[in-house]
């Protein structure tokens, strides 16, 4: 299972340092959550961080993993693209035409996301499983780091997988994956996980996804 530490608790004024540490213990993307203030009730950042991310990413093969949680993001994927974002995700229940921003994506050149919220029926997305690269389920509601997974939406991922099958759609567990946590998802079939406050907390980035490792050998995922 790949990790994609999102940075939204790293500690912003040492934002390369804590980076550069989480690549160093073999992380795998950099999962960058964009809040607008009206999709989600929280405001974080936007393009220029992207920007300010890339070369970083690129010293360490890492991929920039843009989770924007934005109303109608089409006005705004060229921005990202622009910036430098590898993977753009969009929520389907913020634009009546998430088949266009995913089409728009794919012409900017990018690998695209669709996402749902917890409360979100999967029917919502059906159509799009063979449009996009990745399928994010949220395990919490969006808008904030350091919040409890939400238990149920493990069966949503796990009906999700088997709906996915063996097509090459990831699908990402976003919100609440600690070491106590990230076993269950894997079981149920997911392929990555965010992991923010498990990883950007008190403990030492090494040793936190060492632990997140750790739970994962007890259980290996299923895809
Ligand atoms: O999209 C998000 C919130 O909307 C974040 O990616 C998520 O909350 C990660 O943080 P944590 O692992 O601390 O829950
Ligand atoms: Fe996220």
């Amino acid at each position: 299972m790949r990790l994609a530490p999102s940075i939204l608790t790293a500690d912003f004024t040492r934002l390369g340092e804590q980076i550069a540490a989480a690549c160093d213990a073999g992380i795998d993307w950099i999962h960058l959550d964009v809040m607008d203030g009206r999709f989600v009730p929280n405001i974080s950042f936007g393009p220029l961080v992207v920007r300010a991310l890339r070369p970083l990413a690129d010293r360490y093969g890492a991929m920039l993993d843009t989770h924007l949680m934005i109303v109608e993001p089409e006005r705004y994927v060229a921005d990202f693209a622009a910036a430098g974002a590898d993977l753009i995700t969009v929520h389907a229940e913020a634009t009546p035409h998430v088949h266009r921003a995913v089409q728009m994506i794919h012409d900017l050149g990018k690998k695209a996301g669709v996402a749902i919220n917890p409360a979100t029926p999967l029917s919502m997305i059906e159509e799009m499983i063979d449009q996009v690269e990745l399928i994010l389920l949220m395990t919490v509601n969006p808008g904030f780091g350091g919040q409890t997974l939400i238990p149920s939406v493990l069966g949503k991922v796990q009906r999700l997988a088997a709906l996915v099958g063996d097509r090459p759609v990831e699908i990402m567990v976003d919100g609440g994956v600690h070491p106590s946590t990230i076993a269950a998802c894997a079981a149920a079939g997911a392929t990555v996980a965010v992991v923010g406050s498990a990883v950007f907390g008190p403990q030492p980035i090494p040793d936190a996804i060492a632990a997140l490792r750790a739970a994962l050998a007890e259980a290996p995922p299923v895809r």
